[in-house]
């Protein structure tokens, strides 16, 4: 349905706001921008009084980071050196863009909003550093990047697990990545065993990256303010990681951490859990070795699972059901896990409790592997 949106009072319109270049002219779900030239524009070569009208989408995360004194900390704590290519994910309106170019070798820009983006390469062109620019009108979680040196970027919010996990477990080297989040999510990342913020998603970030919170920045900086205040965190990629399949690593921690605060022992002995266990093992059918799916790939960690019976009767009989469950239950005891909580897991626990399952020939899979559209896609569909 479509809503009209609410004239302006008159008094609004040409209302500066705050001490950056935008003035607020529209309505609450989308709003309607004059971006006019900024100070560092001021002495170059931009046409007097030129601005640039752009309506913000929320659903697109379009919220434009305008404090300059903050946009300096972030590349100044992103320690750029001038050799270095820089991947920004949503340069927006190219903010910290112009600051990046200013430090950086190069930057690589990946947009998906078309507007944007002609903002965007005027602006740059306007500063001479159009060659040093290269912009990829695409959606991030779909495309492959180029080589970079360092990530750089104020993300929409929206995107931040599929992105994260794309960065962290994807095929690039890089040094590190420097990203502007909202501040919950942050804390989700940047927590540790027994804290209650400790998820999933901080368990495998760092199976592979050092997470590093940076400074909190206020929903002020932003036009137009989001409802949450943000977190600069940088995420730095371990040189060593265990030796572990991720795929079934991805499996195991969804299947621990379904009720994250639960003990392993109930979690894993659900009659529900012990039966889809079972039936997958029985569809992969692999000699000797017993296949433990997960197929719940996009699943809420913290959310409680419906209940305890499923349709499962073509999964095995009764007998073959009660062994498996026993084998498991047979795994956790014997590694003394029966009684502890994932929640209050080191990944060194975690990686033992999956080798002794792996011992006992219960592996952990996934539906996503392999099927067939490339790794990029894989790791962007994956959510820790
Ligand atoms: C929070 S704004 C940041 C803008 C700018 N970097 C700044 O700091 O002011 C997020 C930007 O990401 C873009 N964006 C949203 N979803 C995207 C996606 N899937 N891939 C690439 N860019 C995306 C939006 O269009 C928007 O320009």
């Amino acid at each position: 349905m479509l809503r009209r949106r609410k004239s302006l009072p008159l008094n609004l319109a040409g209302v500066a706001l705050r001490r950056q270049s935008f003035r607020l002219l529209g309505t609450k779900s989308c709003r309607r921008y004059v971006h006019k030239k900024d100070d560092d524009d001021e002495n170059r070569n931009s046409k007097e009084g030129q601005e640039r009208h752009i309506h913000l989408h929320k659903s697109r995360g379009q919220h434009i980071l305008t404090n300059h004194r903050v946009l300096e900390a972030i590349v100044r704590k992103s320690e750029i050196r001038p050799t270095d290519t820089v991947l920004e994910i949503g340069p927006g309106t190219g903010n910290l863009t112009m600051k990046l170019l200013e430090a950086a070798k190069k930057v690589i820009a990946v947009e998906i909003d078309k507007r944007m983006v002609d903002i965007l390469c005027k602006r740059v062109a306007e500063r001479g550093f159009e060659d040093r620019l290269t912009v990829i009108c695409k959606d991030a979680l779909k495309t492959e990047f180029p080589i970079f040196d360092l990530v750089v970027a104020n993300i929409p919010y929206g995107i931040s697990s599929p992105l994260i996990a794309k960065l962290a477990f994807g095929v690039n080297p890089f040094r590190s990545a420097t990203l502007l989040l909202q501040k919950e999510f942050a804390r989700r990342l940047l927590a540790n065993p027994g804290d209650s913020e400790f998820n999933r998603l901080a368990v495998n970030v760092k199976l592979v990256a050092e997470v590093e919170y940076i400074m909190d920045v206020s929903k002020r900086d932003f036009v137009p303010y989001p409802k949450v205040d943000s977190s600069v965190v940088k995420i730095r990629p371990k040189t060593e990681i265990p030796d572990v399949d991720m795929n079934e690593w991805w499996a195991f921690t969804r299947t621990c951490f379904s009720k994250k605060n639960k003990t392993l022992g109930a979690t894993f002995k659900q009659k529900k859990k012990v039966i889809e266990l079972l039936k997958r093992s029985q569809e992969m059918n692999i000699d000797k070795d017993l296949a433990v799916a997960d197929c719940n790939f996009d699943g809420n960690d913290d959310k409680e699972e419906e209940s305890d019976d499923g349709d499962c009767s073509s999964s095995g009989s009764e007998k073959e059901k009660g062994l498996f469950r026993e084998k498991i239950v047979g795994v956790l005891k014997a590694g003394r896990f029966e009684e502890k909580r994932p929640s209050k897991l080191s990944n060194e626990e975690l990686l033992h409790l999956l080798s002794l399952f792996n011992q006992a020939g219960i592996h952990f899979h996934d539906q996503a592997k392999g099927n067939g559209e490339g790794k990029v896609a894989f790791v962007a569909s994956y959510s820790p």
